[in-house]
């Protein structure tokens, strides 16, 4: 199990800029970096035509640096005797700096991009536009774009993008116009956030980080605050039973279950927060749903209480340290006074988890929410998906085609006071002080009713175990995507809850 697929910073495209500039001012000359890049991208060019036997490599370039590292791929594969062709989308004497070193090595055909047709060709390298892309392409560039991905699908050739498909936007993973459909992307020093976010995220096929020279001193300046979700993050964060603990000290999970028709949510959030490793965990229940709570259950203890003053006596017990709440609560005054029970001020740091309809019951008055969420004295995780963001965020989800996904759940994070685990194939973690998480993998497996409320319950389980809030909402995903994983076809939520164990094995590095 890798504990990172990539470096664990994300940058934004800015950043990538400055830690090229602060390079170049230390003295590694720019043209060296093209040339690392040119050498990376190569080798998975070459990787890829030996795989298919293909020999012919067609590299399309753009005006700019990105274009660049084409030119030197050219060359380089040139010089392995495979048959190069580079198509300009400008002429070759528009271009600057490096750029125009690396074409000036070209020596090579030179066709107008135009122009070129994709007969015979077995492999198309993408160096049109890289990070430096900065409006939506124009339609001669759309129309390229369009007639590589048609080529692509009809003819199951293959398509390599160097540093990130051209069309996506680097920061935002947004379309601008049309984009490249890439089978493998070679980025270089850092993943940008665009790789990671929906839509950009489904263009760059098998996405690799090569290392170019640049040093990871270069980001001290830059107090980059977001990461890969994976292992590395916070693993060295993970609670591990102590041989000289108790099931107390594992902490004790509640979980608020809905009336008597509506009560698997909540038991399949109490079985998770158990397997995620609370030592104790009570299912809190309306007395219409005693009974069918308490004859599903086994290791989840249930209790009775009935609206918010009933929750409110269950939570007179402070060994209670992590509230779970909202998944088939259903949306009401009632549930509204329940969420502000559970994250009433105490003495000591309770954590809580808000999801579903403890989310959905403040959609008329957010800043009811905000205020409770920020007089909670422990941290409080909430995990709306995109229909949940959209009806309590409704300032912060303004602008969408510029601002992406990981600004929104910041900026909800930051009006919250709360750690917002924005749900979603590209799920983001935003903390209030500005640390984020995107998780780099997905198992569309998970689009199954009742995952969401399982991913609750390990939040929760984590939390009660005092793992630090923005770590334990990040690795309940991880977790979550994981079992699901290993899991595979035919997934339900119960299932996830199963694989669990496998995936603490892992992490533990037990052998299953
Ligand atoms: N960072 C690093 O460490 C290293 C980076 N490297 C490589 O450099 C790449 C970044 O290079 P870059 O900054 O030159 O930008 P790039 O993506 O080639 O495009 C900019 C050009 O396109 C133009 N342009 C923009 N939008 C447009 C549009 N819609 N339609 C038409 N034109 C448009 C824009 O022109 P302008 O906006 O001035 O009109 C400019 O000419 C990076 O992705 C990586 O591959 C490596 O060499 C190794 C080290
Ligand atoms: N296509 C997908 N790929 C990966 N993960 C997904 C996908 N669709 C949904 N998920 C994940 O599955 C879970 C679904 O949660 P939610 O929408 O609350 O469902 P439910 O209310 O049925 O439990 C979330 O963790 C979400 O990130
Ligand atoms: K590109």
């Amino acid at each position: 199990m890798p504990l990172s697929p990539f470096p664990l910073e994300i940058l934004t495209t800015d950043q990538m800029a400055r830690a090229d500039r602060l390079t170049i001012e230390s003295g590694v000359p720019g043209i060296e970096l093209m040339e690392s890049a040119g050498v990376a991208l190569a080798r998975v060019t070459t990787r890829i035509l030996q795989r298919t036997s293909g020999r012919r490599v067609l590299a399309l370039c753009g005006p700019g640096n990105n274009g660049g590292d084409g030119y030197v791929a050219a060359r380089l594969l040139k010089a392995q005797r495979y048959k190069v062709k580079v198509a300009s989308l400008v002429p070759p004497d528009q271009l600057r700096g490096d750029a125009a070193r690396a074409a000036a090595g070209w020596a090579g055909t030179l066709l107008p991009a135009q122009e070129c047709d994709f007969d015979g060709v077995d492999l198309v390298i993408d160096a049109l536009f890289g990070t430096g892309l900065a409006r939506d392409l124009d339609l001669p560039a759309q129309t390229l774009v369009n007639r590589l991905n048609q080529w692509r699908r009809e003819t199951k050739q293959s398509v390599v993008s160097v540093d990130i498909p051209s069309g996506v936007d680097g920061t935002t993973g947004a379309i601008r116009g049309a984009a490249v459909e890439a089978d493998e992307t070679v980025t270089f020093f850092r993943v940008k956030t665009g790789h990671l976010l929906l839509p950009g995220r489904t263009r760059c096929g098998q996405l690799t980080c090569a290392h170019i020279g640049i040093r990871s001193t270069t980001l001290e300046s830059m107090q980059v605050k977001t990461f890969v979700n994976a292992p590395d993050l916070w693993l060295s964060a993970l609670p591990r039973p102590k041989v000289d603990g108790h099931k107390y000290t594992r902490g004790h999970a509640l979980v608020v279950s809905g009336g008597a028709s509506f009560t698997g949510a909540a038991r399949l959030s109490a079985s998770a927060a158990l397997r995620a490793g609370a030592g104790l965990v009570t299912l809190a229940s309306p007395s219409d749903a005693l009974l069918v709570n308490a004859s599903a259950l086994t290791s989840v203890m249930v209790r009775p209480a009935d609206g918010a003053g009933g929750l409110a006596a269950v939570l007179a017990d402070e060994r209670k340290n992590a509230v779970a709440i909202g998944p088939g609560l259903g949306v009401s005054e009632e549930s509204c006074r329940q969420v502000e029970v559970s994250l009433t001020p105490q003495a000591y740091r309770r954590a809580a988890v808000l999801d579903a309809d403890a989310l959905t019951s403040f959609e008329s008055d957010p800043f009811r929410l905000w205020r409770a969420t920020r007089a909670a004295p422990g941290p409080v995780v909430m995990t709306p998906h995109a229909g949940e963001f959209a009806r309590l965020f409704s300032e912060c989800n303004s602008d969408r085609a510029l601002r992406s996904k990981l600004d929104r759940a910041r900026d909800a994070a930051r009006v919250s006071g709360a750690i917002v685990l924005y749900k979603g194939p590209d799920t983001v973690v935003a903390a209030p002080d500005g640390r984020a998480s995107i998780q780099a993998t997905a198992s569309p497996w998970l689009a199954t009713a009742g995952s969401g409320d399982v991913l609750t319950g390990i939040v929760a389980g984590l939390l009660a175990q005092r793992m630090d809030g923005f770590l334990a909402a990040s690795c309940a995903v991880w977790m979550h995507t994981r079992a699901a994983e290993l899991f595979g076809p035919g997934l339900i939520a119960d299932d996830i809850i199963a694989t669990l164990p496998r995936v603490w094995r892992e992490l533990f590095g037990v052998a299953s």
